[in-house]
């Protein structure tokens, strides 16, 4: 169970504070999807840095599994916009990062390791560099090291954005898939409407600069198989967009 209560958020700049995030309360069950959607600027990544424990500054309550966030003892996956790979290390030494760091008897993860790869494709491009992979392809390898960890809480900062229409389709199942069978909480920010809908079992709106709760929406179309090609699907994206242009021009 992921609990954030009344959460804010300001940089210190040098003459002013800066508020990025203002009273955010939100949770989450375990093993559920969130997406969070919201304007340029609005303090998204601010909440995933919070959550990941790089900023600890903050006032209100974040508690994952009942605890105040610290990296050191729980498991928490992030994959950033970049990916976040080690160029200098291999594919294979790339997945193994995450539980070579938290585990030290890693060697018991050599199985889950071979079926992760095989889950998401990546059979015979282990001993390649990052730089040596399509963007897909380096997306998959964040995906395996993220989900080898099966981490208390996965966050995901836009992973999909710099993709083609197609490989982010293909990569978005691919992520369902595995989620089907680790169910991990994941937080999952987006500027896509549809990806929303597809991805989480929450969506949740943020507000312009600071960041507030708008809406959080619980999406009853999430998980259901070729839900992407039906009527309900397009319905819900829709409205969503009606409510979001709403919200932001506020
Ligand atoms: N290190 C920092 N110091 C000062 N201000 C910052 C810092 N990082 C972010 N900000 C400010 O905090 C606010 C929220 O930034 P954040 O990156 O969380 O937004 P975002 O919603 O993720 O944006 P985008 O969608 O453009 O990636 C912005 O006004 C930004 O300028």
């Amino acid at each position: 169970m992921i609990r954030i209560k009344n959460l804010s958020v300001a940089y210190e700049d040098r003459n002013s504070n800066n508020m990025a995030l203002k009273d955010i309360t939100l949770e989450l069950a375990a093993g559920e999807t969130c997406a969070i959607i919201g304007p340029s600027g609005c303090g998204k990544s601010t909440l995933l840095k919070v959550l990941a424990g790089i900023i600890k500054k903050f006032e209100g309550t974040v508690e994952i599994n009942g605890q105040a966030v610290r990296p050191q003892k729980q498991k928490i996956g992030f994959i950033p916009q970049n990916y976040g790979l080690l160029p200098w290390k291999t594919i294979y030494e790339n997945i193994r990062l995450g539980v070579k760091i938290k585990n030290k008897q890693a060697s018991d993860n050599r199985q889950n390791q071979a079926a992760m790869v095989q889950l998401l494709g990546l059979d015979g491009l282990e001993h390649r560099y990052p730089g040596e992979l399509s963007g897909g392809q380096q997306q998959r390898v964040a995906l395996a090291r993220a989900f080898l960890l099966q981490p208390d809480l996965l966050l995901m900062d836009e992973p999909f954005s710099a993709l083609d229409a197609m490989t982010r389709e293909e990569i978005q199942n691919v992520f369902l898939q595995v989620w089907r069978k680790h169910s991990v909480s994941t937080i999952l920010v987006t500027h896509h409407v549809e990806e929303a809908v597809y991805l989480g079992r929450k969506i949740v709106i943020l507000s312009a600069t600071p960041g507030r709760v708008s809406k959080i929406i619980d999406n009853p179309l999430f998980g259901i198989e070729g839900v992407r090609n039906q009527q309900d699907f397009f319905r819900l994206s829709i409205e969503l967009r009606k409510m979001i242009k709403e919200d932001w021009s506020k």
